[in-house]
């Protein structure tokens, strides 16, 4: 059974039982999210990152959402990538093409994944350029209070280390708000070349969610959740608060475990 904490101002909390669980619930958020957004604008997009997210989000290459989402009308964004071939092993757009897209009839000219002959400054850059055309072509939605893109939802993956797409903590990536779309070739996780959008961007979206599981990440995850007074590490996941959206956390028990209030949740 899912559990549902209350909003404390850091975004809902969804804490399950079991990993097969966790993807029903996944595949019903997003299908919910695509209905409504393309029943208001026609269209839906979404911006992936890698790692296990793209596994959890299998389910919904299965009966119903198979027949029942508008794939038609979705666009695919990377919300960060690594910056190698898009046949290499380690490359997000690989990762979502073998496990989802493929899968799915989403129209090939609907993703939209980077330039990935060109160096990681460079295909930043036009990666920038690309959502900009589609900014500005009103595929993408735009943020009334900082012109942002305003993807109709984000989803991320988290490290232990509390990074969130290729923002990871201490890195002057973080910092970036002058830009939507930046480049780091020093990444404390292999491969070290990669893309990011920009903290403003991630927090522009209209639904942000957070996929996290495993006890390997509970201690960040009640880092990044709970209040935990002054002395805090700035953590990358603790800065996603989008400014005009709505935040969802995907927990797993075992992610969940460390946060202060879980004894309560796994009661209710
Ligand atoms: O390309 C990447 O490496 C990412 O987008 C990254 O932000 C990832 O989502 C997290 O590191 C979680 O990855 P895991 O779920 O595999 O631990």
């Amino acid at each position: 059974m899912a559990l549902y904490g209350a909003d404390n101002g850091r975004g809902e909390l969804r804490i399950h039982d079991s990993i097969d669980e966790l993807s029903t619930d996944l595949a019903d958020y997003i299908a919910e999210l695509s209905d409504a957004s393309v029943k208001d604008r026609g269209v839906f997009t979404i911006a992936l990152s890698g790692g296990s997210l793209i596994g959890l989000m299998g389910r919904l290459c299965e009966a119903p959402y198979k027949k029942t989402v508008d794939w038609g009308k979705w666009h695919i964004f990377w919300a960060d990538e690594r910056v190698v071939a898009k046949s290499h092993a380690e490359s997000n757009y690989k990762l979502a093409k073998d496990g989802l897209l493929s899968k799915v009839p989403i129209i090939p000219n609907h993703i939209h994944s980077i330039n990935d002959s060109a160096s990681a400054e460079q295909a930043a850059e036009d990666y920038e350029f690309i959502v900009r055309q589609l900014v500005r072509t009103r595929v993408i939605n735009v943020s009334q209070i900082n012109d942002c893109p305003k993807f109709d939802l984000i989803i991320l993956g988290m490290g232990p280390d509390g990074h969130v797409a290729s923002l990871f903590p201490n890195h002057s990536a973080l910092n970036k708000n002058d830009e939507w779309v930046t480049f780091i070739t020093d990444s404390p996780k292999p491969p070290p070349e990669r893309i990011t959008f920009t903290m403003p961007v991630l927090n522009s979206a209209s639904n942000v969610a957070v996929v996290v599981t495993g006890i390997g990440k509970s201690e960040a995850v009640h880092l990044a959740i709970d209040n935990v007074g002054p002395n805090c590490p700035l953590l990358p996941a603790r800065m996603v608060r989008p400014s005009n959206g709505k935040l969802v956390w995907f927990l797993d028990k075992s992610a969940a475990s460390e946060l202060d209030n879980f004894s309560q949740f796994s009661q209710s």
